[in-house]
């Protein structure tokens, strides 16, 4: 157990992790982010953002009581992701995963509920990360509370990011 943040490392059960492929040719690249025939009903994106981080920034900690994120790191630039579960009754409550991922390792990273994540742009050019939720942001007409918890705003958060 790390004593400064009194988490583990490790693999955290039931995040996936998969390589995103890029499709190359003479054009450029395309690369597929989810299809409906390889999702989870469960966890079937409700919509999905685009967000720009600059260099040496980081978004998050966060974590949801009910949305699963499925972030899609394709570059501009690279991310360091954090992921602590904080899942009391998952078998790998305590952990911290760190994943490297972006233009030279795309990947998708879908995570459920209950752990919180974050992710800092290591690159040198403004950062592109794709999030599809299989929750709507402020529910129906955001006409709902939003499902986050924003860690970096809690004094003494155990979720720090190096
Ligand atoms: C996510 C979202 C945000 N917004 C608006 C709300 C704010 O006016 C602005 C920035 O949102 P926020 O400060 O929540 O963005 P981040 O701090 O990057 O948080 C996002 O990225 C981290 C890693 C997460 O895990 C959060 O779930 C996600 O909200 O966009 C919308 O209008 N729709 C949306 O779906």
């Amino acid at each position: 157990m790390s004593e400064r943040t009194g988490f583990a490392k490790g693999k955290i059960h039931d995040v996936t992790v998969r390589p995103l492929a890029k499709y190359l040719d003479e054009r450029g690249w395309l690369a597929e982010l989810f299809r409906s025939d390889e999702t989870d009903p469960q966890t079937m994106p409700a919509m999905a953002y685009l967000s720009m981080t600059q260099p040496g920034v980081a978004r998050g900690p966060h974590e949801h009581v009910d949305q699963t994120d499925w972030f899609c790191f394709i570059g501009p630039a690279n991310f360091k992701v954090y992921l602590w579960d904080a899942r009391r009754d998952s078998p790998t409550f305590g952990i911290r995963q760190t994943i490297y991922a972006g233009v030279d390792a795309p990947l998708a990273v879908i995570v459920p509920p209950g752990v919180v994540h974050a992710y800092k742009n290591i690159g040198t050019v403004d950062g592109i990360v794709f999030n599809a939720p299989n929750r709507l942001y402020a529910g129906e007409g955001k006409k709902s509370p939003v499902d986050e918890i924003r860690h970096e705003e809690v004094e003494g958060s155990p979720f720090c990011l190096d």
